[in-house]
């Protein structure tokens, strides 16, 4: 059988789709447990000692949840929880009433379950919840409480269980947010840039490109390029190992940093390829840039930075973009300079 892209994503991340998912799950289990025993002692003070109790194993219950979870025995995990929430609020209903607001608990199964699933299981399991809570509320209209409490402390617990739930759904939302804000942060670092060195990657690059040049057909202020490419690259990996060629595409990243100003971008275009945009800079200026790279690859200390003399040079080629060209055709220029500079002996930059 043939196997997609989406199934070996799958087999690499495991039983890990959700981590952000996962991590909330785990703070509700200790929050849960921390109101559990609140609940413990409002209860003993209303005078029922039942539900006091059974607050006790819930939070034995949660305990186990967030051992489960942490021990990647998922489906324990939200077996049990599903389990003691759907039977604590049953109690609580059957012994002290539906005005209790102990079914509001139920409702925080809601993000948890679009959060958890795809779309389709997660439309079923809404629909039995739905009809868990209408069945429970029904319920309630023919049974009377088994063993209610006086008016005031049932007001008393139904704000507490009003406010538990909607401080609960708030703060596991926000938490969500900032777990799944950071994850987004994270992609969008891997989607721009190139993992070993830290810069732009070339597609980005190609966007931040497209907008240099929309302002530059505006102003018509020159764009300088630079296109870099590490002279006998290959004959370091082959000497060194790729670990110190890796090592070395690292520090090329850094010496070129150096070299440039803050408005001029720089992304890994290939392999040992560097290509640099230089906006608002006149052809000589960009030429002085790239010979002042060059020379600081001559005074590079690559012993004493990396622990090997590989003392690689570069040549570069460089040009102009011109007004309504393309992008490709004056890296295309670019391109061709550096060859001739490769063909002319390298560690040169040719216009
Ligand atoms: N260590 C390492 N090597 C890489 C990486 N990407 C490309 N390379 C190597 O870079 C080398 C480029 O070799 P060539 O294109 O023959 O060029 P060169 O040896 O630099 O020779 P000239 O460009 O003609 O001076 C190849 O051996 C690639 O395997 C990388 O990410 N890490």
């Amino acid at each position: 059988m043939e196997t997609t892209n989406n199934d070996r994503i799958r087999n690499v991340q495991g039983k890990d789709r959700r981590p952000e998912f996962w991590l909330v799950f785990m703070r509700s289990a200790q929050v849960a447990a921390l109101i559990d025993v609140a609940f413990f002692f409002l209860f003993y003070a209303l005078g029922s000692p039942i539900l006091a109790w059974v607050n006790i194993v819930s939070v034995a219950i949660y305990t186990l949840v967030y051992y489960a979870s942490k021990n990647r025995k998922k489906r324990i995990a939200v077996a049990l929880i599903w389990s003691e929430v759907i039977i604590h609020a049953g109690l609580g209903i059957i012994l002290i009433g539906w005005e209790s607001g102990f079914h509001y608990y139920l409702l925080m199964f809601i993000p948890a379950i679009c959060l958890s699933t795809s779309f389709r299981p997660a439309l079923i399991t809404l629909t039995v919840l739905f009809a868990c809570y209408v069945g429970l509320d029904f319920l309630a209209w023919f049974i009377e409480p088994i063993q209610p409490i006086n008016s005031f402390a049932l007001k008393i617990v139904h704000l507490f269980n009003l406010s538990v739930v909607f401080v609960m759904l708030s703060y596991l939302s926000l938490y969500y947010l900032k777990t799944a804000r950071r994850a987004q942060k994270k992609l969008n670092i891997l989607a721009t840039t190139d993992p070993l060195t830290e810069l732009y990657n070339r597609r980005y690059m190609n966007d931040l490109v497209d907008k240099e040049i929309q302002d530059f057909n505006r102003t018509n202020d020159g764009i300088g390029i630079i296109l870099i490419d590490i002279d006998y690259f290959k004959k370091i990996n082959d000497q060194y190992g790729h670990k110190v060629g890796d090592d070395v595409l690292v520090r090329v990243a850094q010496i070129i940093k150096k070299q440039v100003r803050k408005q001029d971008l720089i992304s890994r275009w290939g392999g040992e390829e560097f290509l640099i945009i230089l906006p608002d800079t006149p052809l000589i200026d960009v030429q002085l840039s790239a010979e002042r790279i060059r020379a600081a690859f001559l005074t590079y200390d690559w012993l004493k930075e990396i622990g090997e003399d590989v003392s690689p040079t570069i040549t570069a080629g460089i040009s102009e973009l011109k007004q309504a060209e393309s992008l490709d055709s004056a890296i295309a220029r670019a391109d061709r300079a550096l060859y001739k500079g490769k063909a002319d002996g390298r560690n040169r930059v040719e216009l």
